[in-house]
């Protein structure tokens, strides 16, 4: 591969970067949910640090936690693109964001239970 073309990958795979860097700022921007998400990711850090946890809980509550933007960013998504198609009332548009976001509900929950598993043995 020429040098040229080597340049050419590497800038359109920054550019993808600040696009993904965009979309994150924009998510927070119009999606309460998320600075939810954000202050909830704050308190499980404080929690960690004051309560000790180990190596693999931290490791198991920060994925949790990049797993729940993950899911709440691309709801996100979903709802826009379902609010380009119609804004009226349309049954599948329903099903379409009442699945992305039992996507988001789901990583929650999970979260949730992992919290409970690995914090209340601390507070014995
Ligand atoms: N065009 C539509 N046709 C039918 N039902 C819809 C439509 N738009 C929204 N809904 C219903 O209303 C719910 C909430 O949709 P809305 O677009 O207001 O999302 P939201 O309240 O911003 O959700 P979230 O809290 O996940 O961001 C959807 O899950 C769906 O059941």
């Amino acid at each position: 591969m020429m040098k040229e073309e080597k340049n050419m990958i590497m800038k359109q795979h920054l550019i993808s970067y600040k696009y993904g860097i965009r979309g994150i700022w924009l998510a927070f921007c119009y999606e309460h949910s998320m600075r939810f998400h954000l202050v909830a990711a704050i308190a499980v850090i404080i929690l960690n640090y004051v309560l000790k946890v180990n190596h693999t809980e931290w490791l198991i509550t920060l994925i949790l936690i990049v797993l729940a933007w993950m899911a709440e960013i691309f709801n996100t998504a979903i709802e826009k693109l379902a609010d380009k198609v119609t804004t009226n009332h349309d049954a599948l548009i329903g099903q379409v964001k009442d699945l992305a976001s039992g996507a988001v509900l789901i990583i929650c929950l999970f979260s949730a239970l992992c919290a409970a598993i690995i914090y209340v043995p601390y507070l014995y």
